[in-house]
Parts: C-alpha cells; sequence; structure tokens
C-alpha cells in the first residue's frame, strides 16, 4: 500500500515519512522513515544494513541488527539539536536495504559486502553500516579505501579486535583492524581505539596492538581525565584524514546496552558516547559503522535505541559535510 506521506520528488530530497500525517509506528521499516534507494532517482548518503554474524566468537544474532536498529529508529525526528542541523533537508538521505551475504562462508561473504557497499559509496558518497558482527566493518574499510585511499579510523569498542586467527580462520569479529592494517586500509598515526576494556588474552594483547600502530583510550581513562581533553586527544588524532568511524555497540556498558555478543563491565554510557562522535562534527567523515547489535538479548531495544541514536549522529555529521561542500 502507498503509504500517506510518502511521495516521490524531482529537486528537493524526499524526506522521512511525516510522523504528523502517518503515525510512526506504522508502515514499511527504514531507518528513520526514509525513503528506499529505489524511490528516488539518485541519493546524496545512503544508510544500508549488512545482516551477518557468522564471524562471533560467543554469542550469535547480530545478523539481526539492521532489523532492530531500523524498528528503534522510527522515533527519529527530521532536526537534530546537539549538532544544530537537519540532515535529510539539504541532501537526499535513503536507506538502501540489505546487502545480501552468505551466512557459511566469511570471504565470500566480504566479498559480497565490499561490493554492496562500493557501489553505495561510488563517488565519494559517504555511507552508514548497519551492523551485523565487526567482521563486516573490514569489508566496509576495503570499499572506502578504494574511494579515498588509506583511512584515519576511530573505533569504538570494549575489544581491540586486532587479535590473530581463532580457529586458524584469519578474518573473524576478533580480527578486522589487524587485517585492515596489514592490507594497508589505514593510517596508523591517525587511528585509534577508544573505550577499550575487560579480560585480554595475555599482556602481550596492549603490546601487539601497540605494534601495529594504533593508540587507546581505555575505558577507566574517562574517570581520571576530563571529558574534553579526550575528545581533543582522538580529534588531533585523526587531524584531516578522511575518517571512518566504527561503533561496537559493546563500547557502551551492558546497562546501556545488554543486547550484544561480547558483553564486558564498566564501559562507557550512551551520553558519553553520543557527545563523543558530537565532538568529531566538522571531520571529514566518509563511512561509518554501528555493529554488534543483537536483539535477542535487548530490553526494552535499549540497544537498539542508542545504536540507532548514533547512527542519526553520524548521518547528521556526514550530511552536513556533504551539504557545506555542495553549498547546500
Ligand atoms: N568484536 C567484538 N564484539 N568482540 C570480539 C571479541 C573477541 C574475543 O572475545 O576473542
Ligand atoms: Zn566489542
Ligand atoms: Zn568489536
Amino acid at each position: 500500500m502507498k503509504q500517506k506521506g510518502s511521495h516521490l520528488s524531482t529537486s528537493t530530497p524526499v524526506p522521512p515519512i511525516d510522523g504528523q500525517l502517518s503515525p510512526r509506528y506504522a508502515g514499511f521499516t527504514t531507518f528513520a522513515r526514509l525513503p528506499r534507494i529505489d524511490d528516488v532517482a539518485e541519493h546524496d548518503l545512503a544508510v544500508v544494513g549488512v545482516p551477518f554474524d557468522s564471524g562471533v566468537t560467543f554469542r550469535p544474532g547480530a545478523r539481526f541488527g539492521p532489523g532492530g536498529i531500523r524498528e528503534a529508529s522510527r522515533l527519529l525526528r527530521p532536526y537534530n539539536p546537539a549538532l544544530e542541523v537537519a540532515p535529510f533537508e539539504a541532501v537526499q538521505v535513503v536507506d538502501a536495504g540489505d546487502i545480501d551475504c552468505n551466512p557459511f562462508d566469511i570471504t565470500t561473504a566480504l566479498g559480497e559486502i565490499e561490493a554492496g557497499i562500493s557501489a553505495l559509496a561510488k563517488g565519494g558518497k559517504p555511507v552508514m553500516v548497519l551492523g551485523g558482527d565487526h567482521t563486516i566493518a573490514l569489508a566496509s574499510l576495503r570499499a572506502l579505501h578504494r574511494e579515498h585511499g588509506p583511512l584515519a579510523l576511530v573505533h569504538f569498542d570494549a575489544h581491540l579486535d586486532t587479535w590473530g586467527p581463532y580457529f586458524d580462520t584469519p578474518v573473524t569479529h576478533g580480527t578486522p583492524f589487524r587485517v585492515a592494517i596489514e592490507e594497508g586500509l589505514l593510517l596508523k598515526e591517525h587511528s585509534a581505539h577508544v573505550g577499550i576494556r575487560g579480560s585480554l588474552y595475555s599482556a602481550d594483547d596492549l603490546s601487539d596492538d601497540e605494534e601495529l600502530g594504533f593508540t587507546i583510550v581505555h575505558a577507566r581513562e574517562f574517570h581520571t581525565t576530563p571529558f574534553t581533553e579526550i575528545i581533543e586527544r582522538i580529534s588531533a588524532r585523526i587531524g584531516d584524514a578522511p575518517l571512518y568511524i566504527s561503533i561496537d555497540i559493546d563500547v557502551l556498558d551492558p546497562a546501556h546496552a545488554p543486547g550484544t555478543g561480547t558483553p564486558e563491565a564498566g564501559g562507557l554510557t550512551s551520553r558519553e558516547l553520543l557527545e563523543l562522535l558530537r565532538g568529531l562534527r566538522g571531520k571529514n567523515l566518509v563511512g561509518a559503522d554501528v555493529v554488534e547489535v543483537a536483539p535477542a538479548y535487548d530490553h526494552a531495544s535499549i540497544t537498539s535505541v542508542a545504536a540507532s541514536h548514533c547512527a542519526y549522529d553520524l548521518v547528521s555529521i556526514m550530511g552536513a559535510r556533504v551539504a557545506s561542500r555542495s553549498g547546500r
């Protein structure tokens, strides 16, 4: 059924469905009730789901992350006061649906995900990826590296994800950033992990990570270091490089994100994470992901709501940059 409030437009961006015309809990589920990619002639920024979780080492279920995040995103309103932008007004943001990827073969799936993201990013268009487990970040970095060359990375996570192979399998959700460094996808001196905590396999995990070139903002530093200083440190690290932000939702404390596969106590609050993202406004953000949302372990959509709000801020930052670059 054609939805009230949906329409095809030519000159101005097609906005999300208006909650005053069609209740926010009604109709087809797209991110923030945006138009689907097929509903518009062209897009400036795409949101895409990657329902893949064959790389997990503990609880499965992140394949249902895109659906959970989209459902929670119905509540989003068109104006983002924290960033002072109306992200869907100046540029055409679309929901590109989900990338079909093989659940039984990680290498095949990564190729499919990379191809899907590449198609959406062609010409340097920013992409907002909804995971999926953290394995998919590797495909996303490969795709965006093709467009932009080596990228700065800000990686929000409880885990380093620079471990080596598990069961002789080199690419899993515990390894994407090691492989990304090895493939030359990242600018080492401009990359950082934020929110790291929890038990490790050995003390070497930290020194191995340092040898790969990352810097770490540990979760416990949030107790001892002023928040603005942390933002400045991350911001200085990135500089003007093309930036990719990867958010593993388990960077949040399990109280703020119970719906995830490898939870670790002692994490960030959702307010802290959102403020960190907002501190990166104005950066050359070319792509981002929110991963590891596993709705089966969630309660009252706490995790999906947090993830959808992170994605909204990331879309706001990317959209504002596209708009200012094209004089819109
Ligand atoms: N990327 C996430 N969420 N977790 C990685 C955990 C890998 C491990 O426990 O060995
Ligand atoms: Zn993690
Ligand atoms: Zn991770």
